[in-house]
C-alpha cells in the first residue's frame, strides 16, 4: 500500500486506499495539484508502472524540487510551475492528455514552513514574507507589507474568516498600534510575539482553548490572504473537473475547516452563491408538483459522485504520534459521467 510512511496515520492509507484503482492502472495519467516536496509524487512513481505524473506547484523551490525529480523519471514525471488558476493554460501549453486522477494535498509544506526565510513559521525569525510564488510576481505584496497598510477593520475581518480568530479586533489593533509604536511588523518573531502580549490577559479558559501558540490562528489568517488560497482552491476544483476524464477520480486533503467547507460544497453540488437553505427551496419550487416525489439529486446539480459518504479523520492515536495531523481531512469524489456535456 502506498503513503503508509508519511506521518498521516490512516488518513495516509485512506489517502492510498482511493487512488489504488487510478494509481494501480498503469498507463494512466494524472496530476499532483500540490507537488511540494514531491513526497506523494514519488511514492506513486515508485509503485506503479507506466504511469505518467504532472506535478504541479506555484512554489519555485518547490518546482525545483520537480526539476531534479524528472532527472530521476524522465519519461514519466512531468514538473509544471503554477497556480491551480493558471493550470488551463499549462495542459493547453504541455499538450497534457485526458487526466484519469487528480491529488490536492493542501496547505504549506514542512519545506515552506522549515525555512524561516520564507517567513511561514513561528519556530524561526525570519522576513514576514509568507508568498508560496517567492518572487514570480513582483506586485504581490509579502506579509509584511499587507499588515503595515491595511486597515484594522479589514485586517480583524481576516484573522477572523481566515484564521477562526476570537481575538480578532484586539489582535488587529494591537498590528496598527505596533506601526506607531514600533515602526511596523517586519519579522516572524516581532509578529508573534506582539501576538503574546496583546493575549496575555486571556483568560484562563481562553488559553485551554487555545491548544496551540497565540498567534498561530493569524498566522494562518495572512497566509491565506496573501496567497489569495480560497479562491484558488474554489478554482481548483473547478479546473479539476474540466481536466479529468468522466469517472476519472479527485482525493482532496483538506487542513482547516474553511477550505474542507469548500470541497464540500463542490462535491455535494450545492450552489456557491446561495445559501444552503435557499438553493433548495428554489428547487422546490421549480418541481413540477407539490406530490411528485422528490429525487435528491435533482436537488443539486450532481457534478460529483462521492466516495467518501463520511469524511475521513485521523484517529486519536494518529494525532498523538503527529499533533500536526490532527485537523486533516480527506475527501475522494469521481467526476459523474451523466451530466458531462
Ligand atoms: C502540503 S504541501 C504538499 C506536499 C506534497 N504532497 C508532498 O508529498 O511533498 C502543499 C503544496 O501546495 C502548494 N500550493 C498551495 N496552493 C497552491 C496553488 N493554488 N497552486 C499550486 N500549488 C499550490 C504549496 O506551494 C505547497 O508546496
Amino acid at each position: 500500500m502506498v503513503f503508509t510512511r508519511a506521518p498521516l496515520g490512516n488518513v495516509r492509507i485512506e489517502l492510498a486506499k482511493h487512488m489504488q484503482s487510478v494509481y494501480f492502472s498503469t498507463g494512466q495519467v494524472f496530476i499532483d495539484m500540490t507537488c511540494g516536496g514531491g513526497g506523494h509524487t514519488r511514492k506513486i512513481l515508485e509503485t506503479v508502472p507506466n504511469v505518467k505524473i504532472y506535478g504541479l506547484d506555484r512554489d519555485p523551490v518547490a518546482f525545483e524540487r520537480g526539476v531534479r525529480l524528472q532527472f530521476e523519471y524522465p519519461d514519466s514525471f512531468f514538473p509544471m510551475l503554477g497556480k491551480f488558476s493558471e493550470l488551463p493554460s499549462l495542459v493547453k501549453s504541455q499538450e497534457i492528455p485526458e487526466v484519469d486522477g487528480v491529488l490536492f494535498d493542501l496547505g504549506c509544506s514542512s519545506m515552506q514552513f522549515e525555512d524561516p526565510r520564507r517567513g511561514f513559521g513561528l519556530s524561526q525569525d525570519g522576513p514576514l514574507d509568507m508568498r508560496m510564488d517567492g518572487n514570480r510576481f513582483p506586485d504581490q505584496p509579502t506579509a509584511a507589507e499587507i499588515i503595515a497598510h491595511i486597515d484594522e477593520e479589514r485586517l480583524a475581518r481576516i484573522l477572523k474568516y481566515y484564521g477562526e480568530e476570537k481575538k480578532a479586533k484586539k489582535i488587529a489593533r494591537a498590528i496598527v498600534e505596533a506601526r506607531y509604536l514600533f515602526k511596523g511588523l517586519k519579522t516572524t518573531n516581532e509578529l508573534a510575539s506582539l501576538i503574546e502580549s496583546a493575549l496575555d490577559n486571556e483568560t484562563r479558559l481562553d488559553k485551554l482553548s487555545r491548544p496551540t501558540h497565540a498567534a498561530t490562528k493569524t498566522f494562518q489568517a495572512i497566509r491565506i490572504f496573501v496567497n489569495n488560497e480560497m479562491n484558488e482552491l474554489n478554482r481548483g476544483i473547478e479546473v479539476a473537473y474540466e481536466i479529468l476524464k468522466p469517472g476519472g477520480k479527485l482525493v482532496v486533503l483538506t487542513f482547516h475547516s474553511l477550505e474542507d467547507r469548500i470541497v464540500k460544497r463542490h462535491l455535494t453540488g450545492i450552489d456557491m452563491d446561495e445559501p444552503v437553505s435557499r438553493t433548495i427551496s428554489q428547487k422546490y419550487r421549480n418541481a413540477a408538483s407539490w406530490h411528485e416525489p422528490m429525487d435528491i439529486d435533482s436537488i443539486f446539480d450532481r457534478k460529483w459522485n462521492v466516495v467518501t459518504k463520511h469524511v475521513v479523520a485521523p484517529s486519536f492515536n494518529d494525532t498523538l504520534i503527529n499533533p500536526r495531523c490532527r485537523s486533516a481531512k480527506l475527501r475522494c469524489a469521481t467526476k459523474n459521467v451523466e451530466v458531462v456535456k
